[in-house]
């Protein structure tokens, strides 16, 4: 069989509440029958013919930047910041810089309460972003301004409690309005998925879905079919942070996913250094994805001067690692 169901180790909390989140949200949704029609048939949300280069303000859909990317034999550079940690203002700035430092599409995190797929890292960034303020208004807005002149395209990330709370036609009108191409949900019900997927299709956004070491075969074959942009393979089963090396699985099931789609295919969790970036081009991904590594790097610094070079620094590191 493609994927064997591993049981989560008792001893390890942090992989049921991730694998559980990526299943229809653990003990919440623990009720709810999951029927794999549940999610449609494949789905690639192409916009507007896409610009011969990249050019500022003409950020093209993230399933064409990866086709683009795929053509040249690269491999899509994709960092994760939460928004407004720790203010918008500097968010807005490490968007400027990342997209200067080659990112080829940037994860934005709406900051949430409890962000219970996240590890200390981007939990401590969330609770930083909200003392300061942080709201999804105050997200929107922010993009609005900035989105026009980045030449990468931005997926906004957000777990689900807030988008139910906006409501989520509202909610994907106004990605659209802030100039987003695509969504990330972590916690989006399997059972939701069809219906918000149209609803993010109204609005010309690429709904991303995710699929880990734990998910089952036929899942994974359903997943794959109905994501957007690319699709996400979570490298392990834990929550989100730094580990030491990557998980040798993922050879494996970059292969097994390859095997069933045409898709680009994008790894994150627990990659930090430019040698995890080498190992998982080589393996074959499609592009990688770095969050709490680089939320740490603004985190960290004693200023938020400081923290935009250090981000700076660091994203180039990875740029340049890659093929
Ligand atoms: O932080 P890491 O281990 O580099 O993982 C990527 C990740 O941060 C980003 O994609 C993300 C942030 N929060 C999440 C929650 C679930 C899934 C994915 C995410």
């Amino acid at each position: 069989m493609a994927f064997t169901v591993k049981a989560s180790s008792p001893s390890s909390p942090a992989t049921t509440r991730l694998t559980g989140a990526l299943h229809g949200g653990a003990a919440r949704v623990a009720a709810r029958k999951l029927p794999a029609a549940a999610v449609a048939a494949s789905l690639t949300l192409d916009r507007a013919p896409a610009p011969a280069g990249a050019e500022r303000g003409m950020s093209s859909s993230v399933s064409r930047t990866m086709s683009r990317l795929r053509e040249k034999g690269k491999a899509a550079f994709i960092p994760y910041i939460t928004a407004g940690d720790p203010d918008m203002g500097t968010t807005a700035e490490a968007l400027r810089v990342l997209d200067a430092c080659g990112a080829d599409v940037i994860e934005l995190g709406v900051p949430f309460s409890d962000p219970y797929t996240d590890g200390p890292v981007i939990q401590a960034s969330a609770a930083r972003a909200l003392a300061a303020g942080a709201t999804m208004d105050g997200v929107m807005s922010m993009l609005a301004e900035v989105t026009p002149e980045l030449s990468c395209p931005v997926v906004l990330f957000s777990y689900f409690g807030p988008i139910v709370r906006r409501g989520p036609a509202n909610f994907t009108a106004a990605a659209k309005e802030a100039g987003v191409q695509g969504l990330i949900v972590p916690d989006l019900p399997y059972v939701e998925t069809s219906t918000f997927r149209s609803e993010a299709i109204k609005n010309n956004l690429e709904l991303v879905l995710l699929t880990t070491p734990a998910t089952p075969a036929d899942r994974m074959k359903a997943i794959t079919a109905a994501s957007g942009g690319f699709v996400y393979l979570v490298s392990v089963n834990g929550v989100t942070g730094s580990i030491q090396n990557v998980n040798p699985r993922v050879e494996h099931l970059l292969q097994e996913i390859k095997q069933v789609t045409d898709k680009a295919v994008c790894v994150g969790f627990g990659i930090s250094t430019p040698d995890h970036v080498r190992q998982i081009a080589d393996w074959g991904a499609d592009g990688v994805i770095i969050g709490s590594a680089m939320v740490r790097q603004l985190g960290e610094a004693a200023s938020p001067k400081q923290g935009l070079k250090r981000l700076e620094k660091y994203a180039r590191s990875l740029k340049d690692a890659l093929p």
